[in-house]
C-alpha cells in the first residue's frame, strides 16, 4: 500500500495559511507515517521566511517538506481587500494548471514510493475537484471561514431561488428566511457582504454558487471549529458530505499537543507574514489587569482615514488604554501619520501603543487585556474566543458579517457594530463591554473559553475529530 501523502494548498492570504499551516504541524508532530507537502504561494513563503521561524521549525519534522508554486500577482501587488478577487482569479488561472501538472506528473513526489495520496486544500480552490478525479486520490475541503458563515454562503442558491437575494427595497435590517438553521437570527445584512450586490451576475455571487457546486463533491470537509460553538449548525453539512471533521480552534490544538510531547521544545508557533512587534508586550506588562482594548482588523481588511480617525476618537473620548494594530497599508489616504490631529497623538502617547503587526495570540493571552475591536476574521474570532476576550466586532466583508451576528446575537460574547463607524457608537460600545456590561462578557466568555479547551483535550469533540481525520487519511478509507 502507498504510503499516505498529504499535499497541503491554501488560499494565499495570512488566515488560511496560518490554521493550515497550524493542521501540517499537527499532523507532523503526531503521525510521523504521514508525509505533508505544503504548498505556498511564492510570495507567502517568502513572508513566512522573512518573518517566522517556519525553517527551522519545520525542520524537526522529516515527514514535511515546502514547496512553492506562484500566484499569478506581481509581486509589489498589495493584495489588500479589493485585491482578494484577482488573488483568486491568480489562483485559479497560474496556480491551477501547474498544480495539476505537479500531481500529475509525479513533480511533488519525485520519490516514486511517495505518490499524493490526498489532496487537502482549501475550499475556495475549485479546480481540485478535477485534478482528484483525474489522479484518482480523495479530496479533502478545508474551508478556514466558520462553518455558520460557510452555511449561508452554500445557502445562496436558495436564497435565489426563493428571491431574497438580490434584495428588494433597502431594508437591511429584514430577517431571512432561506437558511435553514438560522431563521430568526439572521437579517439580510448579516448575510455575507456580496449578498448586497443589486444583481445576480456580480462575479462574487457567480464564484460562491460554483464552489457551493464543488465543496459537495469532496469526500471530507474540514472545520477549524469547535462542538461546543457551532454544534447546531454542524448537521447541516453532514446531509451534503460524508465525512465532517470539526477539529478546532487550531492553535491550542496543536499549543496542547507541543506541550504534550515533552522531546519538542517550547517554541513559537506563528506563522504571520509581517514581523511581529514584540515591544508592545512589555507595554501590556506595564497596563492594569483587563485595562486594555485590543484593536485589530486582521491581514487583508482596509479602512479610511476618515473611519480611522473616527474609530481613533472614539477610542480616545472612552478614556480606555488600547494597543492598535495598524498595519501597512491598511489605512486608505493616509499617507502621513503626522497629520493625525494633536489630541489624539497625545492621548495615545500617554495611554496607547501602535505597532504595525502584533503577536495577536499572546497579546489577547495577557491578562492587561479586557476587549477586542475586531474585523471577525475567523481566526480572530476564535483566537478571541478561546482566551475568553469580549469582542466589538467591526466587519469587512464576506464571512465576517456572519461571525459578527454569532459572536452579538447568539454566541453572546460582545457586540456587533456592523455597517456604523461614528466616534458616538465606538466610544458607547467601549464602554459597554470594558465597563458596563464587563462582568456579564467576561463570564459569558469564560464559559465559552473552557467548551473550547475541552474540545482539544483527550475524548474532547475536536480531539476526536483529528484522530479520525488521521486514521482516514492513514488508512486512505476517505
Ligand atoms: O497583528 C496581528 C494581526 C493578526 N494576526 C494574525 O493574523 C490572523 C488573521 O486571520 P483572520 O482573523 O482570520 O483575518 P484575515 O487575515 O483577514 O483572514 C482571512 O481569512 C479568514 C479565514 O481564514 C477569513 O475568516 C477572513 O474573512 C479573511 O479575511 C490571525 O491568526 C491573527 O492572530 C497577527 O498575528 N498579528
Amino acid at each position: 500500500m502507498a504510503l499516505p501523502h498529504v499535499l497541503i494548498f491554501p488560499l494565499p492570504i495570512q488566515g488560511p495559511v496560518n490554521c493550515m499551516l497550524k493542521l501540517a504541524e499537527l499532523f507532523c508532530l503526531h503521525h510521523q507515517e504521514i508525509h505533508v507537502t505544503f504548498l505556498n504561494s511564492e510570495h507567502i513563503q517568502q513572508r513566512l521566511l522573512n518573518c517566522t521561524d517556519v525553517q527551522i521549525r519545520f525542520k524537526k519534522y522529516p515527514n514535511f517538506k515546502f514547496m512553492t508554486i506562484p500566484d499569478g500577482l506581481a509581486e509589489d501587488n498589495p493584495r489588500t481587500g479589493d485585491q482578494v478577487r484577482n488573488l483568486v482569479k491568480g489562483v485559479e488561472d497560474v496556480s491551477s494548471p501547474l498544480l495539476r501538472e505537479m500531481v500529475t506528473s509525479g513533480l511533488l513526489s519525485p520519490n516514486s514510493e511517495k505518490p499524493v495520496t490526498c489532496l487537502l486544500v482549501d475550499g475556495i480552490v475549485t479546480f481540485a475537484v478535477d485534478i482528484a478525479k483525474e489522479v484518482g486520490i480523495p479530496l479533502l475541503y478545508f474551508d478556514t471561514i466558520s462553518p455558520c458563515a460557510l452555511w449561508t454562503c452554500l445557502c445562496v442558491p436558495k436564497l435565489i431561488e426563493a428571491g431574497e437575494i438580490p434584495f428588494k427595497g433597502n431594508d437591511l435590517d429584514a430577517l431571512v428566511n432561506n437558511v435553514p438553521g438560522m431563521e430568526g437570527v439572521i437579517r439580510r445584512r448579516d448575510l455575507p457582504s456580496f449578498c448586497r450586490a443589486p444583481d445576480l451576475n456580480n462575479p462574487t455571487i457567480q464564484r460562491i454558487v460554483k464552489e457551493g457546486k464543488h465543496i459537495v463533491q469532496a469526500q471530507g470537509l474540514i472545520f477549524n471549529t469547535f462542538e461546543g460553538l457551532e454544534g447546531p449548525i454542524l448537521p447541516q453539512f453532514r446531509t451534503l458530505c460524508p465525512n465532517i471533521y470539526s477539529i478546532g480552534p487550531l492553535h491550542i490544538h496543536l499549543k496542547k499537543s507541543l506541550s504534550s510531547k515533552c522531546s519538542v521544545p517550547k517554541t513559537s508557533t506563528s506563522n504571520s507574514i509581517w514581523k511581529e512587534d514584540m515591544s508592545c508586550m512589555d507595554w501590556l506588562d506595564e497596563q492594569p489587569n483587563k485595562s486594555v482594548l485590543f484593536v485589530s482588523i486582521g491581514s487583508v481588511a482596509t479602512m479610511s482615514k476618515a473611519q480611522l480617525l473616527e474609530i481613533w476618537y472614539g477610542l480616545v473620548n472612552s478614556k480606555t488604554r488600547f494597543l492598535w494594530v495598524q498595519r501597512p497599508g491598511s489605512v486608505i489616504g493616509l499617507e502621513e501619520n503626522n497629520d493625525i490631529p494633536m489630541e489624539l497623538s497625545k492621548y495615545t502617547k500617554e495611554r496607547g501603543c501602535i505597532v504595525s503587526w502584533a503577536p495577536q495570540e499572546e497579546v489577547l493571552a495577557h491578562p492587561s487585556i479586557g476587549g477586542f475591536l475586531t474585523h471577525c476574521g475567523w481566526n480572530s474570532t476564535l483566537e478571541s474566543i478561546v482566551e475568553g476576550v469580549p469582542m466589538i466586532c467591526w466587519p469587512y466583508f464576506v464571512d465576517q458579517q456572519v461571525n459578527s451576528r454569532y459572536v452579538g446575537e447568539v454566541w453572546k460574547l460582545g457586540l456587533d457594530m456592523k455597517d456604523v463607524c461614528d466616534r458616538a457608537i465606538v466610544e458607547k460600545m467601549v464602554r459597554e463591554i470594558m465597563e458596563v456590561r464587563k462582568i456579564e462578557f467576561l463570564e459569558r466568555g469564560r464559559e465559552m473559553r473552557k467548551l473550547a479547551i475541552e474540545s482539544v483535550n483527550e475524548g474532547g469533540s475536536s480531539y476526536k475529530d483529528l484522530d479520525s481525520l488521521v486514521e482516514d487519511i492513514r488508512l486512505m478509507r476517505i
